[in-house]
């Protein structure tokens, strides 16, 4: 039994190990010890105290062993199991974020409908609780109410929630109204490579912020006569940037032109947000944007986010991998046309409803019905583009459809450094996927997926992108260290055995 114990434990660290893209001996560098000593720690053959558990986590930057239950979450997936019935599409992680930036402009009582329970909003709201923002959860719906009080108190900002997000990054548009200096930590979230604020920090710069990076923190200083002269022409279309850029022009006091401005579906529900607020814009769904600032914002608001385009692309995706019928309520399909397009020229037997609104009164939703199909490679390559385009984090969903079809799908991830190695992950489940450079893999299909038990991919879609490998797997898979999953989706496992799989969550010791 203590035998097994040491082998577990020694797992996870080799896996954590592997994670970090570190040898033996780089590992044995950090913890000033050998290198056979760190290969028989991870062979289970070496007693370790948990003083060194907790060096090896730290010098990992990985949460070995935890106690209790706020330890790291693992699943245990029953694969080889069809899909059957409905399940219903979640607010999205991405518009939920940046909506509870913007009551940062409000100085009345916002109440969001529908809030995506995920980690990632958790972290947000902990960095809101922080700095003096009233929140509440009024009702087993997920309805949040947000008040803002009087005066910020930013000293008192909570970095360790904030650097765990990318999110953080949309206080800088809002604050730079509230405050003439004040800190933020660097952005953090998915580990995809380097993640340029450059874009940020050029538009924002145009409203008089003037930002210093040093040591992991943004010390932000604000010239308020310094105000935008002509049109803000983003570096990037960027959806977070155009976030950024909307939330300062929202206050500024005058119309605002933002030109190469995302018209993705997250800066859309922000667009309808304003509205609420009394902002109007102009040109939403385009690309270039007119927003008729206003200074004081001070309003009781109600606003219902819309449904996540990326999560109904993971559950089609989970439908297709497991060979499975499966209806997709709640599709926003003007963010998904495109890849529905593609599936269906794939071969994807695929039913849609007629188009319904969602709560927001404005995204168009149906429901989508896939079926059992026999699915051929795409021809061209898959590629993402700024919206409407494919979108950049539905890319990696097609591996695992590709990763079922018949013959060889190019995927060319141009956007991120990192996201594209990740799907390389799915060789360990059987998949055929080759990584061609940093940015490229082949991916050979049928496959006949086979268990394994790994540790999460630190980026969120390729991590679901394993879960989903496991699922379609016959026999029992493990997937560990799932935080980065829970960041996106609210009780993924649950809601998916709540359509025939089995999946099991459970921490560890
Ligand atoms: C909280 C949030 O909303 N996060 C989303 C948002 O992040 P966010 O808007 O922060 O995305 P990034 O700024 O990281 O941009 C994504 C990447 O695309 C590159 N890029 C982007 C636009 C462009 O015109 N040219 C270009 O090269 C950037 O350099 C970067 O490498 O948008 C990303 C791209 O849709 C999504 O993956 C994230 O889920
Ligand atoms: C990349 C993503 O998220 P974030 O921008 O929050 O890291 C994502 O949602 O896939």
């Amino acid at each position: 039994m203590a035998d097994d114990y040491l082998v577990r434990i020694g797992r996870l660290i080799r896996d954590a190990r592997q994670h970090r893209g570190w040898s033996q001996s780089q590992l044995a560098g950090a913890l000033g010890t050998s290198q056979s000593a760190v290969n028989r720690i991870e062979r289970g053959h070496q007693n370790i105290s948990l003083e060194i558990i907790a060096r090896i986590g730290e010098a990992l930057d990985s949460e070995i062993v935890a106690l209790g239950t706020a330890g790291p979450m693992h699943l245990r997936v029953s694969g080889g199991r069809r899909l059957s019935g409905a399940i219903d599409v979640k607010t999205s992680k991405n518009a939920c974020v940046a909506l509870l930036c913007a009551t940062l402009l409000n100085s009345g009582r916002t109440v969001l409908r529908r809030v995506a329970r995920i980690e990632e909003v958790f972290r947000i709201l902990e960095v809101l609780n922080s700095v003096g923002v009233r929140t509440r959860w009024i009702n087993d719906d997920a309805d949040l109410e947000v008040e803002p009080p009087a005066e910020l108190d930013l000293d008192a900002m909570d970095h360790e929630a904030a650097r765990r997000t990318r999110s953080v990054i949309m206080f800088l548009g809002p604050l730079l109204h509230r405050a003439e200096r004040f800190k933020l930590p660097y952005a953090g979230g998915c580990d995809l490579g380097t993640r340029t604020v450059q874009p940020h920090m050029t538009a924002l710069r145009r409203f008089g912020l003037d930002v210093t990076a040093t040591e992991g923190v943004y010390h932000c200083e604000v010239v308020p006569s310094i105000a935008p002269d002509r049109a803000i022409v983003l570096t990037e279309r960027g959806d977070t940037v155009t976030e950024n850029a909307l939330l300062a022009a929202a206050r500024h006091d005058g119309v605002t032109l933002i030109r190469n401005a995302s018209s993705n579906y997250m800066v859309q529900d922000l667009c309808f947000f304003l509205e609420h607020l009394g902002v109007r814009v102009d040109g939403v769904g385009t690309t270039t944007l007119r927003v008729h600032g206003v200074p004081v914002i001070d309003r009781d608001v109600d606003f219902s986010p819309s449904e996540d385009p990326v999560e109904a692309m993971s559950l089609l995706a989970a439908a297709v991998v497991t060979s499975s019928e499966l209806t997709v309520r709640r599709a926003p399909v003007e963010f998904l046309e495109i890849e529905l397009s593609v599936l269906e020229e794939m071969g994807l037997d695929l039913d849609r409803t007629p188009e319904y609104r969602a709560d927001n009164g404005r995204t168009r939703l149906v429901d989508l019905t896939v079926r059992p199909s026999k699915l051929q490679a795409p021809t061209d390559k898959i590629h993402p583009m700024p919206f409407p385009g494919v979108n950049i984090d539905n890319v990696p969903f097609f591996a695992a459809i590709a990763a079922s079809a018949q013959g060889s799908t190019l995927i060319h991830d141009w956007v991120y450094d990192n996201r594209a190695i990740y799907l390389t992950e799915l060789t360990r489940l059987g998949a055929g996927v080759k990584l061609l450079d940093p940015h490229r893999v082949l991916v050979e299909g049928p496959t006949r997926w086979r268990e394994t038990e790994m540790m999460c991919p630190p980026a969120l879609r390729p991590a679901v992108v394993v879960l989903l490998g496991m699922m379609a797997a016959e026999g029992t898979s493990v997937l560990r260290n799932v935080y980065v999953i829970n960041r996106g989706y609210e009780s993924l496992a649950d809601r998916l055995n709540s359509v025939g799989a089995r999946i099991e969550t459970f921490r560890d010791i």
